[in-house]
């Protein structure tokens, strides 16, 4: 009988540590997260979440450990090297191009964001123009193709970041508080699009987010992160069963939030 062999998970974390003087801001943290997988990560402010992404995604180099994406260590490469194997993300400020339209933005981003390439022989080919058709619909920005990113109402702007960030059809995104900032109606809107995200070509996720009605509904698993450390990892219903998270990170609010969403098993 043969057996079916395992498969390594599509990133691995291990010992990951980010120190700035005396404070760790990422303190010896491992992880895992297989393909197709969305992993939800929370944590109270300072916790050290957009830092893990700053490691992962190479903008700023880790003290020690070590991370492993896609059979590649990528513990020292830096941010375009790591982006051209796969690995994208979006930033919680606008990060966009505000004087070019949201078409030319997913544009330069497929364009960049599959290989080096330099400025001088820019050239959008079928193979862009086909991926930024594809995320104009995902997105809902189709209507909107023609607008300078930097005329867009916040809702549009944060959809055309993840777009910016998938259109080069990445294996792995790392969403950085994806719907923070957002009113009830908006984040609304925005999960219709989510609900679509994870089956776009096996996209893998991970995504920061202290909505928490959101995260649950959105993630498989949640980790939960305090002082830079692991405080909670498990399935997405988990958390409030968790008396340490309740006290440090959800309140009783936060909670009742997580409760709620779990009952309606909406996004
Ligand atoms: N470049 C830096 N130099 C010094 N300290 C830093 C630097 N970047 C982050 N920190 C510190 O590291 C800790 C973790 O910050 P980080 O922004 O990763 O937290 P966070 O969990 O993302 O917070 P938030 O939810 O508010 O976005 C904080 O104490 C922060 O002040």
């Amino acid at each position: 009988m043969t057996r079916k062999k395992k498969q390594a998970p599509l990133l691995q974390v291990e010992g990951l540590t980010k120190a700035y003087g005396a404070m760790k801001a990422v303190d010896d943290l491992s992880f895992s997260v297989n393909a197709g997988e969305v992993l939800g990560i929370g944590g109270p402010n300072g916790a050290g979440k957009t830092t893990l992404f700053d490691l992962l995604s190479g903008v700023t180099p880790p003290s020690s450990g070590k991370v492993t994406f896609d059979g590649h260590d990528i513990t020292t490469l830096r941010a375009p090297e790591i982006c051209h194997l796969g690995l994208s993300r979006t930033f919680q400020l606008n990060a966009v191009f505000n004087s070019m339209t949201v078409r030319d933005n997913l544009l330069t981003s497929t364009y960049f964001g599959v290989e080096n390439r330099r400025v001088p022989g820019l050239v959008f080919d079928r193979k862009a123009r086909s991926y930024t058709d594809e995320v104009l619909q995902l997105t809902g920005l189709t209507d909107h193709a023609d607008v300078l990113a930097g005329d867009l109402p916040v809702v549009q702007l944060k959809l055309l970041m993840l777009g910016s960030a998938i259109v080069s059809r990445p294996k792995l995104v790392l969403l950085d508080e994806p719907v923070g900032g957002l009113n009830p109606a908006e984040i609304e809107a925005c999960a219709e699009v989510f609900s679509h995200l994870r089956e776009f070509h096996g996209i893998t996720i991970v995504v920061i987010e202290h909505v928490m009605s959101f995260m649950t509904a959105f993630a498989d698993k949640v980790m939960i992160l305090h002082h830079g450390a692991k405080l909670h990892e498990g399935p997405a219903g988990s958390l409030s069963d968790n008396r340490e998270v309740v006290d440090v990170f959800l309140g009783t609010s936060g909670a009742a939030d997580t409760d709620k969403s779990e009952e309606q098993g909406a996004v």
